[in-house]
Parts: structure tokens; C-alpha cells; sequence
């Protein structure tokens, strides 16, 4: 992939090029991360063409290399007694906007190169919010699937003992992210409590709604990211009504989505996590769908035998090959490739928004640009998770607690915004409607130009 990139980045500008290269050297063993730096960089030769000073104070060299990395074990017993050891990530990648803000994600793929790719990401979400957050990621290869809840709690507890010395509601505030739900972030708050023997409700967010939660951050992330796709169809006199959406994965984020895509008047008809989709022609039954996901812990496969009905359970099948006007990946990376694309145009398909992280490969976005298909990236479409992160900092800084129609409606605000923004940018730099060029520029020119007042550390 990365021959066909540095080649394909011959018409850029040289810092452009020299950055990439320089990633592509240091960091040959991170693919996730190049691809997510490439992503970006392929995006900015206009605004450095436009500034100049950016180029001559090395924003580009230090914008794609973390402020900081932290490493750890994290060791730990199973409920058999038998000693366990993970390792653990912290990625504090810009803090020019604010304290590093970005969730934690237990997943066996779990490496520094995914963590510093979804940081990466960050900075540039978190700064198209317009909030004051930097950029930041961590995680652990730890995988939950199947553990008891006192392992779950065990390992949070150890991991918590050596991350609680790097954390701080000034410093750097995690979130949930794959993995990593409200069961986990109350037993990592009870140990950063404990080890802080502080009540410092700010320094994690996603907490419980009696001890400092916030409504809405459960649903955020999904709810922006349809937010943002109405926005984007009623720009062009469409909406959601009666429209056909396809939502991959099931967990927080797709749930929401499927949510607020209903409310909309959308029909969802299929969902899916890593051994396959359902397809429930009605519309998904999303008390059916939380029961077995949320409270269960269970697989999709379930679904289709207590729903009845004609809905069905496809092993092994990309979700993507379900006709659909509106596409919502919300699963994880790199889940929707080309031939995925392909079969999305076939069908018709009007928008892509990520509620996922980089769920569309770089190939997958070219055909559905080439098709004319309006497509959100993910640091903007998503953005609505660490937004309402905020707004939970902002209710425990003020000891307040909103009720949920303010807290929606100001997540409603963020996320118009963030698609203006977009909008606007990709219109200033002469590519009217390309989100991703607006979603990299507006994130970026805030963050450099942040960096470039606080001088060279
Ligand atoms: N939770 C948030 O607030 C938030 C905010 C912004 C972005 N995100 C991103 O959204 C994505 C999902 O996060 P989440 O919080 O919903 O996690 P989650 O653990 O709640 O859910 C992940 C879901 O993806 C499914 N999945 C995993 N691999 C898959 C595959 N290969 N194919 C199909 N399904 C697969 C899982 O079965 C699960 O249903 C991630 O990319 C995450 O980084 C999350």
C-alpha cells in the first residue's frame, strides 16, 4: 500500500511528501497509523500553499509525532488463579487545544500502531468540535469476550494502577471506546478514585448517570453520526423519511445510530458484528437488539429466532451487500473495503457516514467519490461522542446535571457545526462538498494554528 501512496503523492506539496516519508521510515510496522496520516496529509497541500509559516515551523513533523507514549504491563489473575499479562497503551499525541482527550479500546488488535492511528484521528475530531481538547488514545490487547465480570474488573483495576499517574481532568481524560462500556469505565473510576483518593469526576467520561455521567454520552456517538448524514441530505433537498439504512456492527455506537436513524423515519434493516448480519426487512427491533447486545452480551445470531419473522441471520456475509440508501459503518477499521463499495454503489447507495473510526479503506473511498456518493468521514460524522464528552466535564466542573432534551439539543448544535465547518473549509480551499478535505483542513488549520502562538515545544 505504501509504494502506490508515496508515489501517488508526487503532485503534493514537499512537506507533504517529506512528512509522509519520514512516517513511512520511523514507523514501517504501523500500517493503521500510515494509512490514517496519509489520509490526511494526501488532504493539506492546498493550506500550505495558502500558509507558509506552518511549513516553516514543522507543523506537518510535529503534528504526526506524539507528545507522548506510555507503555505498560498490566498483570492480572483469571478466576481459575492464573496469572495473565497485557500490555497497556496511553498515546498523548497534542495537547495545544487542551488536555488530551480520547477513549480506551480493549480489543486483541490492540498495538501502538492502532493506538496512534485512532489518536492521530483525534486531534483532528476534537478539534472540529470547537472545544478545548487535544488528542489522544489508548487501549490494551486485553479481549473481554468471555471473561467473568471479576476478570473484567481485575484487569481494569491493574491497568488503572499504572495508567492513574498520567491522568488528571487538566491532563488527559479517557473515554470508552471497543471494548471498553460503562461496566469497565466505573471499575477504572473506582480505581483512579482509590489511587487519587480524590473525587475528580472530569478525568474519565462515560461514567454512570448518579455518579457524574452525562445523558446522552451513552447514545452520542451514534445519534451525531446520523445527526450529520440528515444534514448532509438536507443540503441537497433529501432527508431520511422512508429511506432504507444499513448499519454495521451492533455495539454503542451502531446501536444509537440505528436509533436515531429510526426516530428519523428511516427504516434500519440489518446490522452485524464479526460473524455475520442480520436482515429484518420490518426494520430492526431495537429493544430485541439491546436486550440481546447490552444486557446479554450476546451475538446477532440470536436475534433472528426471538424475533420470528422473516428476519434472518446471514454467517460470514458482508453486511454491505444489502441494498441501502444510507450506509452507516459503525463497527471498527478498515471493515469496508472496495468490492464492499462496489456493491453499495450497485444498489444506489446516496451517503456513507462513519460512525466508526476509519471503517472505509482508502480504495473503498475512492470508488464511492468517483460514484458520486456523499461520504462523512469518521472524525467528523463521529465526533459527537467526545463533544458530549465535554458536555459531561462542563456538568462536573459546574456540579450540574442536564436533562436529556438539553444535552440532545446541544449535541444537535455541535454536530451542525461540525458539518459547517466542513462545508466551509472544502468550499475555501475550492472543493465544494468533499467532506474529507473539509473535515482534514478545518480540524487542522485550528490545531497549527494553536501550535504555531505556543512556539516550538
Ligand atoms: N464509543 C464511542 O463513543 C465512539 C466514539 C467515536 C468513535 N467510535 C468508534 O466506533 C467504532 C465502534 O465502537 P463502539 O464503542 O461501538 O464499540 P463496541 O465494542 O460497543 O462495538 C463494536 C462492535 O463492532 C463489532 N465488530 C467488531 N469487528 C467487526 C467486524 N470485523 N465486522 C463487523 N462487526 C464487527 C462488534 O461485534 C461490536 O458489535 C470504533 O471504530 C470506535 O473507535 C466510538
Amino acid at each position: 500500500m505504501s509504494d502506490v501512496h508515496v508515489t501517488g503523492l508526487a503532485d503534493h506539496h514537499p512537506a507533504v511528501r517529506a512528512a509522509y516519508e519520514r512516517v513511512v521510515r520511523r514507523d514501517p510496522d504501523q500500517p493503521e497509523f500510515r494509512q490514517a496520516v496519509l489520509e490526511v496529509l494526501e488532504t493539506l497541500s492546498p493550506v500550505l500553499v495558502q500558509h507558509p509559516e506552518y511549513v516553516e515551523a514543522g507543523i506537518l513533523e510535529r503534528l504526526c509525532e506524539p507528545e507522548r507514549q506510555i507503555v505498560f504491563r498490566v498483570p492480572w489473575r483469571d478466576d481459575r488463579g492464573r496469572v495473565h499479562v497485557n500490555r497497556g497503551f496511553r498515546v498523548e499525541f497534542n495537547g495545544a487545544l487542551g488536555p488530551y482527550k480520547g477513549g480506551l479500546r480493549f480489543h486483541p488488535s490492540v498495538d501502538l500502531g492502532v493506538v496512534k492511528f485512532l489518536g492521530f484521528e483525534q486531534i483532528f475530531k476534537n478539534a472540529l468540535t470547537g472545544m478545548s481538547i487535544g488528542g489522544g488514545k489508548g487501549g490494551s490487547d486485553f479481549d473481554p469476550k468471555g471473561r467473568s465480570d471479576a476478570e473484567v474488573e481485575r484487569f481494569c483495576q491493574s491497568f488503572m494502577t499504572e495508567l492513574f499517574r498520567h491522568l488528571g481532568e487538566h491532563t488527559d481524560v479517557p473515554a470508552g471506546d471497543i471494548g471498553v462500556g460503562g461496566r469497565e469505565i466505573g471499575y477504572l473510576f473506582g480505581q483512579y478514585r482509590r489511587l487519587a483518593n480524590r473525587w475528580e469526576a472530569g478525568v474519565l467520561t462515560g461514567k454512570g448517570l448518579e455518579w457524574g455521567g452525562s445523558r446522552v454520552r451513552t447514545e452520542a456517538t451514534g445519534y451525531g453520526a446520523v445527526l450529520f448524514a440528515q444534514r448532509m441530505l438536507e443540503r441537497r433537498g433529501r432527508s431520511l423519511e422512508g429511506v432504507r439504512v444499513v448499519v454495521s456492527g451492533s455495539g454503542n455506537v451502531a446501536l444509537y445510530a440505528a436509533e436515531k436513524a429510526q426516530q428519523l423515519g428511516a427504516v434500519v434493516v440489518a446490522c452485524s458484528d464479526s460473524g455475520g448480519y442480520v436482515l429484518d426487512e420490518k426494520g430492526l427491533d431495537l429493544d430485541l437488539l439491546k436486550q440481546i447486545k447490552e444486557v446479554e452480551r450476546g451475538r446477532v445470531a440470536d436475534y433472528p429466532a426471538r424475533r420470528g419473522g422473516a428476519a434472518r441471520y446471514v454467517a460470514g456475509g458482508s453486511v454491505w451487500e444489502v441494498p441501502c440508501t444510507v450506509a452507516l459503518p459503525c463497527a471498527t477499521q478498515n471493515e469496508l473495503d472496495a468490492e464492499d463499495a462496489r456493491a453499495l454503489v450497485r444498489n444506489e447507495v446516496a451517503a456513507v457516514a462513519e460512525g466508526a473510526n476509519m471503517p472505509t479503506t482508502p480504495e473503498a473511498v475512492r470508488v464511492l467519490r468517483e460514484a458520486g456518493v456523499l461520504f462523512a468521514p469518521g472524525k467528523a460524522a463521529n465526533a459527537g461522542g467526545v463533544a458530549t464528552s465535554v458536555l459531561e466535564m462542563r456538568q462536573n466542573a459546574r456540579r450540574e446535571s442536564w436533562s436529556f432534551e438539553y444535552t440532545e439539543a446541544e449535541l444537535a448544535r455541535i454536530m451542525a457545526d461540525v458539518h459547517d465547518r466542513c462545508e466551509e473549509a472544502a468550499e475555501r480551499h475550492g472543493a465544494p462538498g468533499d467532506y474529507v478535505l473539509g473535515a482534514n483542513a478545518a480540524g487542522f488549520e485550528r490545531v497549527a494554528d494553536a501550535m504555531l502562538a505556543q512556539g516550538l515545544v
